[in-house]
């Protein structure tokens, strides 16, 4: 960050604040299991900064969650929701649970006891939760309803990526796929290439992945290979998607692939392939829509992309990213690639407010016309300044905040309704 900060001339007292979390809440979660045991889980809130409004930021439910990484993640919602531009600070929630190990009631009853343990921090002027790793629509539902009824009454902007019967918005579902497909077709028509030119290569085969890789499919791109935490499918005369989706759904995972009886996956056309080797694929576009630190220091020089989408937040470590400059592979950062799903967060916020809700066209309408504006304000910074797309991205972020921060005025941060 100390480039950043050099290049924005930012003040010690803004750099002291962005140096650490505002607030980190943790909380043993108590759940009765099925069989009449009680296990206890670790989870987690970290709302790093609410100077540009609310916190906002998912919650992750997955066997390596720390304070750690939850208060990294905060930071990047921070810099993401300023980059964008939307009124929202950063937060992120996480629960260190393999949720493939409970039942459905399991997790129910886990995802009510992290509003129980949580409520009082949470809020929609306070902080908004959504969808992360392992997280989905249906959670949001049972979150929103403990939320409504320890409240006693209606409060649909306390979370986003809800169900469309309890408040949810129309388009928050593929958001974050459509979103990273629109900042790619920028990038690719700033480089004068074409859609149907080019070989693309996904990890992870999740809510972002899945939908990137239908509607890239659809848009002519080639997809050559998908991976999920089990294992990953190559195809030299490329994937369709919705097939390998339902075999997905029906088998939970991708690796029994050339066994589908599926025409277009069939064990003729798809070879097996593993995830590691995803990443050093001979591809045009590497996508990485799964988890932190899959590019590192230690791969990095092996990557064979032309250029590196980032879905998932912080996939591209430090050590990962410096070398990928050094060798000229750009880095779509994650703060504007998968910006789609914050962004129609912030859409399903807006609606649960006005209460009143509108149809998919006008969603679309208003992520395209704020991704637009936002992503091409990142990629002409990197241009004219000649600096990577992070760096510009981070400078587009950390400007806002640091300009909101100014204008609170010394006292405002310590005394104002932000203590
Ligand atoms: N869901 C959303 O709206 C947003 C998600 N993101 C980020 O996108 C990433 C993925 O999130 P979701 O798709 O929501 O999660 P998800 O839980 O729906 O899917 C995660 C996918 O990653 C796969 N995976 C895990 N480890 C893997 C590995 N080592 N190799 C290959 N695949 C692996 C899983 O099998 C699964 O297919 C995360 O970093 C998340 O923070 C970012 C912005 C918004
Ligand atoms: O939709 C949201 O509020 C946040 C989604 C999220 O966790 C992310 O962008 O990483």
């Amino acid at each position: 960050m100390a480039d950043i900060y050099e290049w924005l001339e930012v003040a010690d007292d803004s750099r002291h604040r962005l140096g650490q979390p505002k607030r980190i809440h943790q909380a043993s979660l108590s759940v009765r299991m099925d069989d009449g045991s009680l296990r206890v889980f670790p989870a987690w809130r970290v709302q790093y900064d609410d100077t540009r409004g609310p916190t906002k930021g998912g919650i992750r439910f997955h066997p390596d969650v720390t304070e750690d990484e939850v208060a990294t993640l905060s930071f990047w919602m921070t810099l993401k929701c300023a980059a964008v531009d939307l009124p929202f600070g950063g937060a992120k929630g996480g629960i260190c649970v393999d949720p493939k190990t409970l039942s459905r009631m399991e997790l129910e009853r886990l995802s009510r006891s992290y509003i129980r343990a949580f409520h009082d921090v949470i809020g929609p002027e306070r902080d908004i939760p959504a969808p992360d790793v392992n997280t989905n629509a249906i959670i949001m539902g049972w979150m929103v309803d403990e939320y409504a009824q320890i409240e006693r009454r209606h409060v649909p902007g306390v979370i986003t990526g809800k169900p469309l019967g309890l408040g949810g918005s129309i388009g928050r579902e593929q958001a974050t796929g459509a979103g990273a497909l629109q900042v790619l077709d920028m990038w690719v028509k700033r480089q004068h290439q074409e859609p149907g030119d080019l070989r693309v290569a996904i990890q992870g085969f999740g809510n972002a992945g899945q939908h990137f890789a239908r509607l890239a499919h659809d848009a002519g791109y080639n997809i050559v290979a998908l991976s999920d935490s089990q294992g990953a499918i190559y195809s030299e005369e490329g994937l369709d998607p919705a097939p390998i989706l339902r075999h997905k759904n029906r088998t939970r995972e991708l690796k029994g692939m050339v066994y589908c009886d599926d025409s277009v996956c069939d064990a003729a056309q798809t070879q097996p392939l593993s995830g590691d080797d995803l990443l050093e694929l001979d591809v045009d576009v590497l996508v990485l829509a799964a988890l932190e630190n899959q590019i590192t220091d230690a791969n990095a020089d092996r990557v064979r992309a032309g250029a590196i989408v980032e879905i998932a937040n912080g996939p591209v470590s430090t050590g990962g990213d410096r070398v990928l400059q050094d060798r000229n592979i750009p880095v779509i950062p994650d703060i504007i690639a998968n910006a789609g799903g914050v962004i129609v967060s912030h859409l399903e916020w807006v609606q649960n407010r006005m209460g009143d809700y509108w149809s998919g066209e006008a969603v679309e309408k208003q992520l395209r016309r704020r991704l637009e504006r936002e992503a091409n304000a990142c990629f002409n910074l990197a241009e004219e300044k000649a600096i990577p797309l992070r760096t510009a991205a981070y400078i587009q972020g950390v400007g806002r905040i640091v300009d909101a921060m100014a204008q609170q005025g010394t006292q405002g941060y310590f005394n104002g309704h932000h203590g």
